[in-house]
């Protein structure tokens, strides 16, 4: 802060020390050129302008030396602080934004705070400043062309109001239309293998132009507001000193002004055209700078919704205990729509592996979202270990319970870092322990073979794997974390058979004593659970054995595809849902 008014108070005595130009150069006309000074006065005059010259630059460098750190320190804390909020919003939020959205807000509306913070905020109150004090010595100079001077700013003034609104509306227009466009660049990057396989590039190319053109449409529009308005604060103080020339020089023939201080008023004059000037550019760049700093905000004051109670409990028996009862949830952004799950009951015991196997859409995802708090239950309650989830610190709940999705995201760093991500230190073992046992269960041992084995750079910046390949390493992730419950969406769907028998064999041991949650599409996969339950829309209709809901359920022999027999068309037909979201697995 210190620095930051260091900055300002040599900005203003850099104003100062140009101010005092014109006044020299008035004293000069008065006294030398008048004949009443010595010659020599003249060298004496320049040097002192000359100084005053190198003094004021010397004040703008140290201006900008002062502002630099501390507005670039403001802008990363910014920065910083968004990103920790976006990391507590709720996934509900983020299925809301738009991620450009959220780009240029951490990046383009920060940039724009910090330039004005160090140039802007500045110099707005140095040339206001800078104005009133030029003001006072063209008053002093002849009140009457000050007054016939200053008339111009009554219709600059009126104007401005609307300018303010109009601007301010196309400044906020604009960073939307940005962040939109940022959101489609990142889709289209990402969706760039499907954009191309089928040949859509152009109908890519037209919607981005669109968009484009409607950003360029807003910033046309923003820029022609500024210029109009511009183009009067430049123009009226012409005008009026047009007029003060007329008028200062009727006076000086009168003998009522000195020629110096004729002198000095229009050099002033000169002087201030720039700041009056600068005074209607800052205008605009704050009023772009508060459309950024609202857009910041909205992020900033969405509520982290989901959070840890004032006094967390720990569980007296952390043994894995899953009790969801009567659980309820729709999504936020749908509200009015059916439950996604709904009035659901259902318990795994500690140390069982329990198969979720339901039809396309019947809400199996969702409810494992529910688990570790990822969305809140609506209704109803889910119970970890005999406490509501919602007692738990939100951390320790998290670290309690390991999820593998069902697309497997991998970020930009090693294939270690990726399979470690939440993994703790285990008494008795390093970090080497737990990554080799991780990749040996999720039969994820071709990491060794890639360039740089575990070191292996992988994700978007990195080396590109196989769906299979990602999978693997998404449940060694989960594997590694040594949770108290595994939770994992379908983690073996995109393996060949033979790697989902090395896996399944290899994943038997490691489940065995460990809780788990598992999405299963296929007999392979359920094989591995102790029982099953069977979910259709967002309810559990069955919990039993494999061998148990394949002799009593057509809905699970259809949904599961197994069976010796292949499930009559009457059998289909009764699963009710077979139409609208069966899809044999
Ligand atoms: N973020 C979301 N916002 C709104 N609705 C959603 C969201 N995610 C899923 N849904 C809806 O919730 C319902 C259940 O989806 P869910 O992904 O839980 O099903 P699922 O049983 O896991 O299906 P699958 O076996 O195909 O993965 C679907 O109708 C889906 O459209």
């Amino acid at each position: 802060m210190a620095r930051l008014v260091l900055g300002g108070l040599c900005a203003l005595l850099a104003s100062v020390v140009a101010l005092t130009i014109p006044r020299v150069l008035g004293w000069l006309v008065n006294t030398v050129l008048t004949g009443e000074g010595a010659a020599s006065a003249v060298w004496l005059g320049v040097a002192i302008v000359a100084l005053l010259g190198a003094f004021e630059a010397l004040l703008i460098w140290l201006r900008r030396v002062f502002v630099i750190s501390p507005t670039a320190g403001i802008e990363t804390s910014l920065r910083l602080n968004l990103f920790r909020h976006l990391q507590q919003l709720p996934v509900a939020f983020h299925d809301r934004w738009g991620s450009g959205q959220l780009l240029s807000r951490s990046m383009g509306d920060l940039s724009l705070l910090r330039r004005w913070m160090a140039f802007g905020s500045i110099m707005l109150v140095v040339s206001s400043l800078t104005v009133i004090a030029g003001l006072a010595f063209m008053f002093s100079s002849s009140w009457i062309l000050a007054l016939i001077y200053l008339a111009g700013a009554i219709p600059i003034t009126i104007r401005a109001f609307k300018f303010r609104t109009v601007f301010r509306d196309a400044s906020r227009l604009s960073q939307d239309q940005a962040g939109d466009l940022a959101t489609t660049v990142e889709e289209a990057v990402h969706g760039i293998r499907v954009i191309k396989a089928f040949g859509r590039g152009r109908e890519a190319l037209d919607g981005f132009h669109a968009q484009a053109q409607k950003l360029r449409d807003t910033e046309i529009h923003k820029a022609r507001t500024l210029a109009g308005f511009m183009a009067l604060v430049v123009a009226l103080p012409e005008v009026t000193l047009g007029l003060g020339l007329f008028t200062g020089l009727w006076l000086t023939a009168d003998g009522q002004l000195l020629v110096g201080d004729l002198a000095a008023f229009f050099a002033t004059a000169a002087f201030l055209a720039g700041h009056v000037e600068g005074i209607g550019m800052l205008l605009g760049m704050t009023l772009t700078t508060k459309t950024a700093l609202d857009r910041h905000y909205e992020v900033i004051d969405s509520p982290a919704t989901i959070t840890s109670p004032d006094h967390p409990r720990v569980p007296e028996n952390p043994a894995g205990h899953l009790v969801m009862r009567d659980v309820s949830f729709t999504y936020p952004d749908a509200p009015g729509a059916a439950n996604v799950v709904d009035g659901l009951d259902l318990e795994v015991r500690p140390g069982e592996t329990m198969a979720l196997v339901g039809g396309t859409g019947s809400g199996k995802s969702t409810l494992l979202h529910l688990v570790p708090r990822l969305y809140e239950a609506t209704g109803g309650a889910v119970e970890l270990d005999g406490l509501d989830v919602r007692e738990y610190d939100v951390e320790a709940l998290r670290t309690a319970i390991a999820v593998a999705f069902e697309d497997s995201i991998l970020f930009s760093s090693s294939v270690r870092e990726n399979v470690l991500l939440g993994a703790r230190p285990q008494p008795g073992r390093t970090a080497d322990d737990q990554l080799a046992e991780a990749l040996d269960v999720a039969q994820a041992q071709f990491v060794h073979d890639l360039p740089d084995g575990v070191e292996t750079l992988i994700g978007e910046e990195g080396l590109s794997l196989s769906g299979g390949q990602r999978q693997r390493l998404a449940l060694a992730r989960a594997i590694a974390a040594k949770p108290r419950l595994l939770v994992l969406d379908d983690p073996l769907s995109a393996l060949d058979v033979r790697t989902e028998e090395a896996v399944t064999a290899r994943l038997r041991s490691v489940l065995e004593g460990t809780s788990t949650l598992i999405v299963a599409h296929r007999p392979s996969t359920v094989m591995l659970a102790d029982r099953v339950a069977l979910m259709e829309h967002g309810r559990i209709k069955d919990v039993g054995t494999h061998s148990e809901l394949l002799a009593r359920s057509a809905h699970y022999r259809f949904v599961i595809a197994a069976g010796d027999e292949p499930p009559s068309v009457e059998e289909v037909l009764d699963t009710e849902d077979t139409a609208t979201e069966g899809d044999p697995a």
